[in-house]
């Protein structure tokens, strides 16, 4: 069963155990041309025009796919799902939000599984985010801002976010391409700040020189789910939670990840990756405090400098392709030559 909507993948091809795989995208963005959903499927993330309200679907109006056979208590699942999310794009957006995209993964919790989420105070004596925020008040520590927009947060017209790469004339989703959020994400705590990046997109970067096994953030999950929660995970969120959600890099956003549990941490979503052993940070998962820890791997870090975790220590430039849909460019490896990139998605 394939429910294709024209935008990008928030929901990225997302694969049930009953095999069906379902290529679904939310709002918020679409692609520049009309891309093959084999092509989306390779570049999950980088299909980047912004906002569209229409959605094309081969689904009948009660969403489930024409030609398809019954659908399971799975399935339906999903299509409640996208049905809200229709429902929400039936709706105007609100003009900032409108200026944002930008989509992060859904961290892994590394392969201690959590058993529960609970809405504990964190006991983070750095910086935290906590989902259990009334929707009125701004989460702490991130915000999406509205202040001004730089010359370089735009493109040229006037604030809409473009697929950049030419091809044969026409504008694609190739090669991967990190396109930055409008306005900002806004985050800095006493050792880092968010900011533009050249490795992709928007990054953190040291605000102050560095020293090995200095803690710099301390984050609570916005939320977690497994692959059978995670719509309803999303769905809890107040409003200013799912708009967080939303402004991240998604293109793992919303994948199951191997039925364990994982969550999403907005503030540690915009660090970019390096190859090991070039990551000058790493993390890990404090199951006491629920809070994802982020701390100093390399001897000194010089204030400036971009802070750079490994997205999985064993993972070749291909399965990093495969698993995130993004070109390395960290710098600490010599990256996917043309060729290879080639040879990987010849496959499809
Ligand atoms: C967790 S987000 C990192 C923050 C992101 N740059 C942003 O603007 O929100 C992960 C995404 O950033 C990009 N990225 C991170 N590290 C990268 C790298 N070393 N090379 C190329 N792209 C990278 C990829 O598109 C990836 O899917």
């Amino acid at each position: 069963m394939s429910l294709s909507l024209t935008a990008d993948a928030l929901l990225h091809p997302f694969s049930y155990p009953n095999g069906h795989v379902y290529d679904v995208s939310v709002d918020f963005t679409r692609v520049a041309a009309p891309v093959a959903a084999d092509k989306r499927m390779k570049e999950p993330s980088l299909c980047t025009e912004h906002v569209t309200s229409s959605i094309e679907s081969d689904t009948d109006t009660t969403g489930a796919a024409t030609d398809d056979p019954p659908i399971n208590d799975e399935d339906r699942l999903l299509l409640e799902f996208i049905a809200k999310i229709q429902q929400q794009l039936s709706q105007p957006l609100p003009e900032d939000l409108a200026t944002e995209m930008s989509a992060a993964p859904l961290w892994s919790l590394g392969s201690q599984p959590i058993s529960s989420y609970d809405d504990r105070p964190s006991t983070n004596s750095v910086s935290s985010i906590d989902s259990e925020q009334p929707p009125s008040k701004p989460l702490p520590g991130i915000s999406i801002g509205s202040e001004d927009k730089t010359e370089d947060q735009h493109s040229k017209d006037g604030g809409e976010l473009r697929a950049s790469h030419q091809e044969d004339g026409n504008e694609t989703c190739l090669p991967p391409v990190i396109y930055k959020t409008c306005p900002a994400p806004q985050f800095d705590n006493e050792y880092f700040e968010v900011a533009e990046s050249k490795v992709a997109g928007w990054g953190a970067f040291a605000t102050k020189p560095l020293k090995r096994g200095n803690t710099i953030l301390r984050e609570k999950p916005l939320f977690v789910a497994d692959h059978s929660c995670l719509f309803q995970e999303y769905d809890k969120l107040d409003k200013q939670a799912k708009r967080v959600a939303l402004s991240l890099y998604a293109n793992e956003l919303f994948k199951s990840v191997g039925g364990r549990l994982a969550g999403l941490f907005p503030i540690a979503a915009r660090f970019n990756h390096s190859c090991h052993p070039t990551q000058n940070v790493d993390f890990e998962y404090d199951e006491a405090s629920r809070c994802l820890v982020l701390y100093v791997r390399a001897d000194e870090i010089a204030a400036g400098e971009e802070l750079k975790i490994s997205y999985g220590k064993d993972r070749t430039l291909a399965e990093l392709y495969m698993t995130y849909g993004f070109r390395c460019r960290c710098g600490g490896c010599p990256g996917m030559s043309d060729k290879d990139f080639s040879r990987l998605t010849s496959r499809w």
